[in-house]
């Protein structure tokens, strides 16, 4: 009798980091839509997210308070700084605004995430 292996690919995802274009707000409809379906996955249910609103060079970008409100997290950001949510069951999720063009704002999400990586 032949064994059969059937190919199995675990793969473990520590951190999601949800680059988004602050300046392009025709499209945050779209943008929220794919969020939702990242933060409704099962398998991402405990990892946390990291949502960087980025272009904030441009005059006309979205605030993080608008981007916030647009992507529906108003309620739902767990606070920057240091946030013990060890034994909250509540998934980290925080938005930092960014310019990648300049680099600035993105270190400052990042060294929040690193807190929540084992
Ligand atoms: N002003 C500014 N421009 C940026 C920044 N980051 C990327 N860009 C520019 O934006 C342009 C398009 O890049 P993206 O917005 O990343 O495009 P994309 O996500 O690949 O494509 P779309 O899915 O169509 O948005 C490029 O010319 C980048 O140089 C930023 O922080 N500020």
């Amino acid at each position: 009798m032949a064994l059969e292996f059937s190919p199995m690919l675990v793969v473990q995802v520590d951190a999601v980091v949800y680059l988004v274009d602050a300046y392009d707000k025709e499209r945050f409809a779209e943008s929220k839509k794919e969020l939702d379906a990242l933060l409704s996955d099962e398998s991402l249910a405990n990892v946390p997210f990291l949502i960087l609103g980025n272009k904030i060079d441009i005059p006309y970008a979205a605030s993080e308070d608008e981007l916030r409100y647009h992507l529906g997290l108003t309620n739902f950001t767990t606070g920057k700084g240091r946030v013990n949510l060890t034994d909250s069951n509540v998934r980290p999720l925080e938005v930092f605004m960014c310019s990648i063009v300049r680099k600035m704002g993105y270190g400052e999400g990042f060294q929040w995430l690193s807190q929540y990586i084992k």
